[in-house]
Formats: C-alpha cells, structure tokens, sequence
C-alpha cells in the first residue's frame, strides 16, 4: 500500500470509531508508525478515559495484530502487571483493524537517548534490567518468544495511574509460539529460519538463520541491557545491511575475546553480566533458561553497589522508586493461552498465581554470595 493509500485508510485526528460494544473513541494523536500500521492516543467518551489503539490496514496481508492480541489475553490471565490490558476492538470497514489498549508512556530506547551521557545509571540500568526480564519470563511462561527484544519494545507506564515505575513490553508482531499444537513439546527447530528481529540486539542464533528459542531473547536482553549500561554497543556503527560484521562481533564474545569483551563490559558489573553471558552460550534451543539466575546475577550486582530497592530510577529521580521486583517464575511453559481466556482458565489463574508466590520465597532465601 503507498503511503497516501494509507493516509487515507489510517484514522484522523478528532475522528471518532464506534465500537460494537457500543464504546466510541475519540482520536487524539498519532503515537508512533510501523510497517504494520499505527498507534494513536484515544479519548474514550462514556468517561473520559485516555487510552492507546493500534490499527492495522485491512489490506495488510501479513496480520500482525491478531498476535498482539493474543499475546495479550494470555498476559491478562496470569496476572502480568509487565502488559498492557486490551479494552476493545474493531473492524472499521473497509479501512483497518484496531484494538483498543492501556495507555503507556515513552520506551526505554527514548529515555536513554534523552540522558546527557546517553546512558542511564548503574542503579537504573539494573533496575529496567530486572524488570525487563520479568516481561520476558512471563512471555514465554505464556507460550510465545518475543523474537525482537530491543530497547524500543520497553516502555514505562503513565503517572497518573500511578504507572511510571512499572516497564511494560510491547510489539509482538515478530512473536512466536514455541510449544507444539498440543502444548506439551516444544516445536521442533526448522533447519533454516529466516533472519527475524533488529541487528544490534539479535542473537548469534537469528544471525545464522537458526530458529530463536527462549535463551536468544534473553541474549537480546543482554546486548539491551549492556547498551543502557554503557551507553552504546562495540558495534554500534553498524546498520542492518552490516549484518555479516555484527554477528562476526557476537562470535568474538562467544569465543571469549579478550579485547572485544573488555570494550563488550566498558561501564558494566563486568563479572556478574559476564556470568550470564557465559551462562546463555552454554544453554541450547531446547533447555529452559534459569531465569531466577540471571535475576540473583542482576540483584548480586545491585547488592556489591550498595543500591537499595528504594534508590530512584532516572525518570523520577525525586521519588522512591516503587516498581516490582517480580516474584519470577521458573520458566516451566503452561499452554499458551488463546485469545478470549474465559472462566475455564480462571481456576488455572489461581494455581499460577500460587505457583508465582512459592518462585517469590525461594527467591528471597537465595543467597547473592552463590555469585562470588
Ligand atoms: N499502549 C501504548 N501506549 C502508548 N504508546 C504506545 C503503546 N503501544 C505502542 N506505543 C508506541 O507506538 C509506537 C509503535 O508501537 P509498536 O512498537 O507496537 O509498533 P511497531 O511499529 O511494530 O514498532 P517498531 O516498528 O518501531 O518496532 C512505539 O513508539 C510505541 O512506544
């Protein structure tokens, strides 16, 4: 579709949409455009409320939204506080398909980038670290891989509903369901997967054409996470048709290159993100990453700095810090939840839930000393 087609199809400022629930939502402005289509802030009008939708042209033959919406409900069941709620949707004829979501706030990519040093701090760093890895947890708790970790696909919520320390994830439009269809394996690896995802936080994995499991998103999360430590990548200057020299970079990390991995850790807990890294190069598609040990290497380096849960992030630094520190699950995949979770999964809720809190209190009796 060219871009004046779509021009014509994507909503307006001020139009309104009747949904058939009978809500109507009010356009306020244009939040950020993709390949798929766009994201808008609404007003809805029974009560004023400001929310996000996200619309797809109906003539887009790949359909990216029906997956969002998926991944989504399934967030909705167990609780997660990490995914934005999804209040509605429609189908406005002939023009595009929306849903109607809670709205958030900047993305972890523009608030580094807004950072005089370009950087966050240590204790920000770790703290939108642990956080972001929680989102990454549940997901595949959930049944999906995100396949496109990268600080853009982070965001804080809103402070007027008291949000702006939580970090949400969003964009599942690469995501993928990694159980077979009767949920009990997982899928057998393709031999050859075409390259999905961002070149700077790709895994070696996406790279070589190799299908992603659950260890390469946390690889991504790592390369993220490094990048808001330090403030930039060794290959930083490299673009997506570089693709061949980024991942010839990530080869050095894996073969434990002494010159890439001191400017890999420039600014970093060196030892304890070292730890990981070594840790998810030894894993493979099939094993279920410890994510309570990357989580313990996270707190360990939190813990050797002094930081304190109560230590204020660098988007409101004249506040205590109030956001959640998990608890975190053991990564033990439940059956991905369909779209429309209904009463039957109600009771599942439950023993999740009760499965999140047993993780809690193992969690908090771990010592950090097993790092040292
Ligand atoms: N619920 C929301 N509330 C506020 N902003 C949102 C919301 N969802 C998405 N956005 C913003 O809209 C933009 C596009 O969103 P999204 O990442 O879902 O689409 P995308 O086009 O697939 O992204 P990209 O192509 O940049 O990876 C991003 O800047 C994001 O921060």
């Amino acid at each position: 579709m060219s871009s004046s087609e779509e021009n014509v199809v994507l909503p307006k400022e001020d139009e309104v949409f009747l949904t058939p629930k009978g809500e109507n939502y009010k356009i306020v402005k244009l939040l950020g455009k993709g390949g798929y289509g766009a994201v808008y802030e609404v007003i809805r009008q029974r009560d004023g409320k400001h929310l996000a939708i996200k619309c797809e042209s109906a003539e887009m033959t790949k359909k990216v939204l029906q997956m969002d919406l998926d991944v989504m409900k399934g967030a909705e069941a167990i609780r997660s506080v990490h995914f934005c709620k999804v209040e509605d949707r429609a189908y406005i004829k002939d023009r595009f398909n929306m849903i109607v979501m809670k709205l958030i706030n900047k993305n972890l990519w523009d608030l580094r980038v807004e950072r005089k040093d370009m950087r966050f701090t240590l204790n920000t760093a770790l703290k939108a670290a642990t956080q972001s890895l929680l989102c990454i947890e549940e997901l595949h708790r959930i049944g999906f891989l995100h396949r496109d970790i990268k600080p853009g696909n982070f965001a804080i919520g809103r402070p007027e509903a008291k949000e702006n320390h939580v970090v949400f994830m969003l964009d599942f439009g690469l995501a993928r369901r990694f159980m077979t269809d009767r949920k009990k394996d997982i899928r057998i690896p393709r031999e050859q997967a075409p390259f999905r995802g961002t070149t700077r936080y790709a895994p070696l994995a996406a790279m070589m054409n190799h299908e992603q499991s659950r260890k390469d998103d946390i690889e991504s999360w790592m390369y993220m996470v490094v990048e808001w430590t330090s403030g930039a990548l060794p290959w930083r200057k490299y673009k997506a048709n570089n693709r061949k020299e980024v991942e010839k970079m990530k080869q050095q990390l894996k073969d434990r290159d002494e010159s890439m991995l001191d400017e890999f850790y420039a600014h970093c807990p060196r030892k304890e993100f070292d730890r990981i890294l070594q840790y998810l190069h030894s894993i493979n598609y099939f094993n279920i990453p410890d994510y309570k040990y990357v989580l313990y290497a996270i707190e360990h380096a939190q813990k050797a700095n002094g930081f304190k849960h109560s230590d204020p992030v660098d988007w409101d630094e004249n506040n205590p810090y109030t956001g959640p520190a998990g608890p975190i699950g053991d990564g033990e995949p439940l059956e991905s939840i369909p779209a429309g979770a209904d009463k039957e999964k109600a009771g599942r809720t439950k023993d999740i839930k009760e499965a999140k809190e047993v993780g809690a209190n193992k969690v908090n009796k771990l010592s950090p000393s097993k790092m040292s």
